[in-house]
C-alpha cells in the first residue's frame, strides 16, 4: 500500500546541510497499521509529509497504491491525496464555521465519494448521532478529535496518515480516541501509519517502527 525506496531528505539550514532520512525503506501492507517512533528532532513529520506528497524525496522513491509519487506533478499529488490518503493531526483542523455533518463529509465530498450509509455509521460511532448540527466548539476535544478521525476516513482512504493523533488528549481521552482510530480504521479498511512519542499508544498496532540515525530499525526504541 506505502512503500519507500531508499528514501532520502536533506534540509538546508543556516549551519549546512541537515540529512534527515539517510536511506528509509517502508513496505505497508493493506489493511496494516504501523507505529512511527523516534526521539524529538529524528525525521518522523518529515516521512509523514513524503507519505502524504506534500513534500519530495531528494533521492528514492514514494509509492502509494502502486503509484510512484515521483512521477506527478503537485496537482497529482493533490489528487492523489484527495482519493487515496486521510490525514489526522494533533490539531484537529476542523472547519469552525461548518457544522458536524458537513466536517464529517467534507473530505469525502472532495474525493467525490459521500457514503450517507457509511457516514450515518461513523456518526453513530463517533457517539454525535443527534449532534449533526452543532458545531466544532460546541464538542469536547476528544469529541473534536474523533470527529476529524471521522472525517478523514469518511471517504475510505486506503492509506490514513496520523501525526499524534493524541498528543493534545489527557490520557483517558487519548486511550478512548485511540481504541475508536483502531475500531474505525479496520471498518474502512484503511492503513495506518501513525506517529506517536507513547509505547503505550504504539502497543496495539500490527508494527512498530523507530527512526534512529535517518533510518528505520524495528521496535518502540532504538539502541
Ligand atoms: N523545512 C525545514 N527546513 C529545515 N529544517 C527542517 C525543516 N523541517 C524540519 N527540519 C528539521 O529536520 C529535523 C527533523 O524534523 P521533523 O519535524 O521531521 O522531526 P520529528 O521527529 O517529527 O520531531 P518532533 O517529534 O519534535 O515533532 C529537525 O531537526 C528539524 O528542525
Amino acid at each position: 500500500m506505502l512503500e519507500f525506496r531508499r528514501v532520502h531528505k536533506c534540509y538546508a539550514t543556516p549551519q549546512g546541510p541537515l540529512a534527515v532520512l539517510q536511506g528509509v525503506d517502508l513496505n505497508l501492507a493493506a489493511g496494516e497499521s504501523l507505529a512511527l517512533m523516534g526521539e524529538s528532532g529524528s525525521g518522523k513529520s518529515t516521512l509523514l509529509h513524503l507519505a502524504a506528497g506534500l513534500d519530495v524525496p531528494d533521492r528514492g522513491e514514494v509509492v502509494i497504491g502502486g503509484t510512484s509519487l515521483a512521477g506527478l506533478h503537485d496537482s497529482g499529488r493533490a489528487a492523489l491525496r484527495r482519493t487515496s490518503l486521510g490525514l489526522v493531526f494533533q490539531q484537529f483542523h476542523l472547519v469552525p464555521s461548518l457544522n458536524v455533518t458537513d466536517n464529517l463529509r467534507l473530505q469525502a465530498r472532495l474525493a467525490g465519494r459521500v457514503d450517507p450509509v457509511w457516514s450515518a455509521h461513523l456518526l453513530a460511532r463517533l457517539g454525535l448521532s443527534g449532534r449533526e448540527h452543532d458545531y466544532p466548539e460546541q464538542l469536547s476535544g476528544g469529541q473534536q478529535q474523533q470527529l476529524a478521525i471521522g472525517r478523514a476516513l469518511a471517504s475510505r482512504p486506503a492509506l490514513l496518515l496520523a501525526d499524534e493523533p493524541t498528543g493534545n488528549l489527557d490520557e483517558t481521552t487519548a486511550d478512548a480516541v485511540l481504541a475508536l482510530l483502531l475500531t474505525l480504521v479496520a471498518e474502512s479498511g484503511s492503513s495506518l501509519l501513525m506517529v506517536t512519542h507513547s509505547p503505550k499508544m504504539a502497543a496495539p498496532l500490527n508494527r512498530c517502527l523507530t527512526l534512529h540515525h535517518g533510518r528505520l530499525v524495528p521496535g518502540s526504541t532504538a539502541s
